[in-house]
Parts: C-alpha cells; structure tokens; sequence
C-alpha cells in the first residue's frame, strides 16, 4: 500500500506548511480524505465531550475524546505501516509520537511494561486488594502501580501502554466507580467507536461483590471484563470474581496466583494478541464486506448518532446500519438483564441462569446450603461485639442493660412499655436482612439476601445459645463499678426478647417456632421487621409487640435511607403496611429520623399511617453509629430531641384527626411515642403492657387484642412531664463535660 504520507525525495514538503507542500497537499486524494477525517472527528469530538461532561462532569481534560483517540489509532497505524519509525526526521509520523505499543514491543519486554492495578472500591476492600497485588507482584520483580478509578481520565485507556488489571467493587447505589461503567458502556455501544479502539491494552479483572444481590451479582467486574473485551482489549486472564457472601478472599488469591503467573508468560501474551487479532479481523470483513456495498470505512467513523445535524442525507443509510446493530446489540443485552431482574423473586434459580447468561457463562451448578456467617464475617461481627450462635443468630448487650445494672436508668421502652433494660435480651435468629441501611449498627459486614438459602438452626439450639452467650456478657460485668447486686441476680433470668438487634428475624423460616419458645419461657416477644416481607407478616403468630420500620416515605427516599436489595420494594413496603393492619395484634410504626434523608415529605408520612393504621408510632432520632466508609451518615443527619418533637406535632396535625396523640417521651433517647387514643382509658394512657396477661392469653390460644394485656403508663414517662421519660427512681448520671455544663 503507498503511504499516504510518502517519505519521498520531497518528503519535507509533504509535512511543512510551505506553498508547495500545501499545493502538493491539495491534489493528493490521501490528503483531502485524512482532513476531512480529522474535521468530522473534530465534530465528534465535541459531541464526544458532550456526553463524557454528563458522566463525569469534573474530569480534568486531555484535549481528546474516546473517537478522536479511536481515529489517531487508525491513524497512527497507517503511518506506522510507511516508514514504521525508521524515517524520524521526514516522515509524517515521526511528527507526534508513536501512541502504539506493538505486542511485540510487550513480548519483548513485558518485565518493564508499565503495569497498572485500577481499584473502585467504596469500603476499601478493592483498594486493600490492590495494595496486597502489589506487594505480591513487586515480590516477583514486577514493576506496578495503582490507580483509584475514580481519580483516572478514561480518554488515557485509548493511548494506555500498560497492561491494566481491574479491581472493581460492585454497588446498586452511588458509587466511585459508576461514571467509569457508564462511560465504558457509552463506548462499547457507540456506533463510531472502531471496534479495536482498544486493541492495545492487555487486561483482567477481578470483580468484588456479594451474591446475595442475585442478578446484580458482581456487576462492575463482569461488564467491564465483557466492555473491554468488545472494544478490542485482550484479555490476558479471565474475569476473577470475589464473593462477600462466600470466600471473598481465597477466590481472590487464586486470581492473583493465576494473574501473577500469566503476567511473566510471554506466551500467554502472544495469545491473548493473537485472540484480540481473530476478533479485529472478523471486524475487518464486515467492513470489507461493507465497503462492497458502499459503505467506506473512513465514513464507518464519520456518522453522526441521534444529532442529526451531522449527518449529511446521502450518508443516512450507512449510518443508520450502524446505529441499528449497536441498538441491536445494547437492547439483547439490556433485555437479558431485565427479564432477570422481573422474575427476581419468582424463580432465583431461573434468574440467575439468565443473568448468566447474559454475560456468557454457563449454567452455574446449584449450591448446596452454606452458613450465613462466613468466617470473615464471624470475625467482623465478633469485632463489633456480637456473639454469634451458630450459623445464622446473633446476641449482643445493649448499652442499656449495662445502665440498667448500675441503677442509672433504662431505655425508651422502660418509659413507653414498662421494660426494664437489664431483663431484656437483643437477639436476632438471622443476621442477614434485605438491606444496606445507611445507619445500620453493624457498618454493612452481615450478610444479605432475599430469601433463606442458608443452612439452618432449631429454635431450640438459638434461644439457647443466646441466653448462654447474654448470660456470659452479664457474668463480665459484676466488677464494674456502681453495679447493683439485686439488679445483676435480675438480670440471669431474662423476661424480654428484642428481636430487632440486625438483620430481619422474620427472615428466619421457623420464626413462629422461635417465638412460641419464648413465650413457653416466659419471655416477652417484640419483633421488628423492615417491611420487606409482607407474606411473613401475615403469616407470624401473635407476638408481644410487632414493629414494622418505616424508614421514609416515599420510593426515592426509601432507597436512598434502606438501600434495598429488593427491586420492588416499595410495593413490598406498602403492602407490610396493609398486612400490619389486618394483624388485629398490637402493632408499630418505628421511624428512625435522618435529618436530609427522611425528615421531608410529611405528607406521605400522613398517607403510611392511614395505610397501616398502627396503634403506636415510635419517632426516634437517628444514633450516630461513627464513621462507615459505606454510609455518608454525619452528626448533622442527627436530629435534636426538639426537631423530633416538632416532626411528631406537625404529623399529628396533617393526620387530622383525635385517634393520635402524643403519649410519651424519653428525651434521653430523643425518642417520642404517638399512641391510638383508644390507649388513653378515662384521661390515662396505658401504654405499658402486662406481660404476665399477655403470657397467659398467648398460652390459650385464643383470640385476643392488644386492649386486653394493656397496663397503666406511670406520670414520669408521660408526655410533658418534667421527667422527660426518665424514671426518678434510677440516679441520672451526666457524663464530666455535662455535668460541668449542668
Ligand atoms: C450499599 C451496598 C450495595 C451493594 N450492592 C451490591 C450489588 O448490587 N451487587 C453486588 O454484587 N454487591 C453489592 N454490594 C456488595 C459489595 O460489592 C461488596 O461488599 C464488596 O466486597 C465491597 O467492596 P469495597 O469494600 O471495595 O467497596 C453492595 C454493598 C453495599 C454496602
Ligand atoms: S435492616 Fe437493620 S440490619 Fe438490615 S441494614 Fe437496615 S439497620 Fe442494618
């Protein structure tokens, strides 16, 4: 083929600005077609530019776009076939540098190639990985350097010299490495992107993630490993994938142990090319093929998408052939992901095929049920004070049972239903629950997962194990100081059960079982959901006091606050609020306020309570848990006890009607209890429970109504008071800073 920049006798004309280079320029075909292929690229440039500013808006320009940069490929490589490099001084290429790393170049040296590690990670589990990749791969004598993805200009991937390794975390929510995957995937389906865009870069990904989130398993990883792969990247080693929900770690390892061994095997090197190689010429003939019917391959690049403005009518048709393929290819390809999503919760098995599918892989092999705590998450929760009971319960003592046994005072359920803290046990019988709430105590290391598919323990062998393990965390506290020795002999016969510690215990399949032995026990049952799980509501037993959370009150915020593995979960929500309303048992509206998050919307406040006519509504601030890369939770989310007031009466007000009032308070708490009037008997609320009537209605078996185990609310937790919920028997104690303050 001759060069288009032929390095002739005249060669110095041919690249200079000289009159008779210009005019020798202007009658070369070469020439005219490669200007106009840099003014339409010029275009697209900006067009280009447009789309990467809705991506990432703050991202540092280096002057080129993606198709730009495509185009200086082709470019380049056209010059590189005339003279390649050997004429520095006159040839036209020798003008910028060369952008090309030949894959001999890498086979040659592939010691010195720059290697670089990409993390995306939220919680720093891929960016600990990388870290952990590097000391591995600088052991070996491998030069290597890391990259955050959300610090790097993705225009650099179409002149990258480096073999590239991928470490990316998955999210359903915001997330560093979301403007990446929206960019990758802008590219891999634009029509003007040469299909070999990214025909020097040799790649592998490891993807981190956690199964739980089904067909969304691993996202990040898998459509960067197939995005690349179609823009023309070789894949030096397949796709890795980490799952939190198994041996995140050890799947890891065995990546590094394959990645670290293909990195120094030239071979593997030359196959990876040689693959790529298969792919760009298949690409080729279509564009020969193309070019029979007339369709150039300059013009492939030169069409403009959706504008219009761009496209000159002649060229439509062209065009149009390859908006169509890449609408084509995008839609099976978003259908497949779709489908899998509907049928989530129908069929999981059936989905996780499909969304297999969708990305290439086999059939995965069904699992036999495993633990729900792996180990890395048994030393996590084991960290954060939980005992863990077998394989899915866990027990943890509150705060307040330790305030209890000092005599310093109890938590907002001694003011509002007459529980004394250190008879209380917090228990869960499944640590996994259906979300990622922004403000949950355990900083997201549970497991998660829309429907039981762990191995499972007797309501027997758990209830155990907790009061053992509570038992234990009791027995550790008789030397601390101020303890009292009638409330610490109290406290070894638990007569309260909180289901509510983590995680969704209406999970837990034999969950009627479970609490049915606490009442047998003598032990008081309150059970809180997340209202992720209406089937389970209807079918649960009667219980002491049942609870739904209500974390906010509209769909965006619900997702924004929960975070929720469920695509439908604001049905789900809703419909946990009408089968609350058909329990005909004493029931709970539990709002956990988050200044910024769920504080707004009254309104829709006003609409949930009539949907689910609870009895009570308890309205707390919400507790700082300290800082969680996984949460964006500040002290500013935290509202004051005055700002949950306020929520509460302009609530009462916009229900307009005398069936609620505010009944109780514990300031301590930030905590305020709304209450049905029908609790108020003769001017006195009676919002505290008599648990020995509830116990003994319960053993009966027959119908009875919250009306029936009621009992007088003392004056102290009232309202108003000037106790503000705190019990005047137990001794306030203020903390030194208060205490001056006081
Ligand atoms: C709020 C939240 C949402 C998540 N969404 C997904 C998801 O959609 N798919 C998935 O596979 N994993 C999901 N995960 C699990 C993370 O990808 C997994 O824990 C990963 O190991 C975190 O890596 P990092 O520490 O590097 O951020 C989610 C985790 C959190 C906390
Ligand atoms: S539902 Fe409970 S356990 Fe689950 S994430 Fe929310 S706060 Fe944490």
């Amino acid at each position: 083929m001759s060069c288009p920049f032929n390095a002739s006798s005249e060669d110095a004309a041919s690249c200079s600005t000289s009159p008779r280079g210009i005019s020798m320029l202007a009658n070369n075909p070469w020439v005219i077609g490669a200007l106009s292929l840099g003014i339409t690229s010029l275009v697209l440039y900006h067009q280009f530019r447009r789309t990467r500013q809705l991506s990432k808006p703050a991202l540092a320009s280096s002057g080129k776009s993606p198709v730009e940069k495509g185009n200086a490929t082709l470019d380049t490589q056209a010059k590189s076939a005339c003279c390649a490099g050997t004429n520095p001084v006159s040839c036209a290429c020798a003008k910028s540098p060369a952008t090309f790393v030949l894959p001999q170049t890498v086979l040659d040296a592939h010691y010195q190639t720059p290697l670089k590690i990409f993390y995306g990670s939220q919680t720093g589990t891929a960016k600990l990985f990388a870290e952990s990749l590097v000391k591995t791969l600088q052991a070996r004598g491998i030069p290597v350097k890391t990259v955050d993805i959300a610090d790097y200009d993705t225009e650099d991937f179409f002149t990258e010299k480096a073999v590239c390794l991928f470490l990316l975390s998955t999210y359903n929510v915001e997330n560093p490495t979301d403007w990446f995957l929206k960019w990758l995937e802008d590219v891999r389906y634009d029509f003007r992107v040469a299909k070999g865009s990214l025909g020097e870069l040799f790649f592998s990904v490891f993807g981190l993630g956690d199964s739980a989130y089904g067909e969304e398993y691993g996202f990040a990883g898998r459509c960067t490993d197939k995005w690349l792969g179609a823009l023309g990247a070789r894949r030096l080693y397949p796709l890795g994938e980490g799952d939190k929900n198994a041996d995140q770690q050890a799947s890891f390892n065995a990546w590094v142990d394959g990645i670290a061994a293909t990195l120094v095997d030239a071979e593997a090197y030359t196959l990876a090319a040689s693959r790529s190689d298969e792919r760009l010429s298949d690409s080729e003939n279509d564009e020969e093929e193309e070019d029979e019917a007339g369709q150039g391959v300059g013009q492939d690049v030169l069409g403009s998408g959706s504008d219009g403005e761009m496209v000159d009518l002649e060229d439509m048709g062209k065009v149009a052939h390859k908006i169509q393929k890449a609408r084509v290819e995008r839609a099976e390809d978003e259908a497949a992901y779709t489908a899998a999503e509907k049928s989530n919760q129908k069929s999981g098995r059936r989905v996780r095929r499909r969304a297999h599918r969708a990305i290439g892989e086999n059939d995965p092999a069904p699992r036999a049920p495993r633990a729900m705590v792996s180990p890395m998450i048994h030393q996590s929760l084991t960290k954060q004070g939980y005992k863990v009971i077998g394989s899915h319960s866990g027990v943890k003592i509150c705060r307040w049972t330790k305030s209890a046994l000092r005599g310093r005072g109890f938590c907002y359920k001694h003011s509002f239903y007459g529980i004394q803290s250190h008879l209380c046990m917090e228990t869960t019988p499944s640590l996994a629950c259906a979300n990622k709430c922004v403000f949950c105590w355990r900083h997201h290391t549970n497991p998660v997962g829309t429907e039981w598919r762990w191995q499972m323990d007797d309501p027997e062998f758990i209830l155990e194990g907790a009061l053992q393990n509570h038992y234990q965390m009791i027995k550790q506290l008789k030397g601390v100081p101020g303890v009292k020795a009638e409330r610490f002999q109290e406290a070894f016969q638990a007569k309260h059960c909180a289901l509510s510690l983590v995680g969704e215990p209406i999970m837990y399949p034999r969950i009627n079982d479970f609490v049915r032995l606490l009442h047998s026990r003598g032990i008081s049952s309150f059970l809180v959901t997340n209202a992720q799980f209406p089937d389970k509501i209807a079918e649960m037993e009667p219980v002491t006091q049942l609870y739904v959370s209500v974390d906010a009150s509209t769909k965006e915020s619900l997702k924004k606050v929960d975070r929720p593995l469920f695509r439908d979960f604001w049905e789900r929500f809703l419909e946990s609020l009408v089968q609350l309303r058909h329990k005909g048992q004493r029931t709970v509206y539990r709002l956990t306020l988050v200044k910024a998050f769920n504080t707004e919307e009254l309104s829709n406040y006003v609409e949930l309570v009539r949907r689910g006519r609870p009895e009570f509504i308890e309205v707390k601030g919400v507790t700082y848990c300290g800082f969680s890369a996984a949460s964006s939770l500040t002290m500013e989310n935290v509202p004051y006890h005055n700002e949950v007031i306020h929520f509460v009466e302009q609530l009462i007000e916009q229900l307009g009607s005398d069936e609620y009032e505010i009944a109780c308070e514990h300031a301590h708490s930030c905590s305020v209890l709304v209450a049905h009037t029908k609790f108020k008997v003769q001017g006195q609320w009676h919002t505290w429970i008599d648990y020995d009537r509830f116990q003994s209605l319960a053993a009966k078996g027959e119908p009875f109504t919250s009306l029936d185990y009621m009992a007088p609310t003392p004056d102290w937790a009232i309202f108003g008071s000037d106790h503000h919920g705190f019990d005047p028997e137990e001794t306030r104690f203020y903390r030194k800073k208060a205490q001056k303050k006081k």
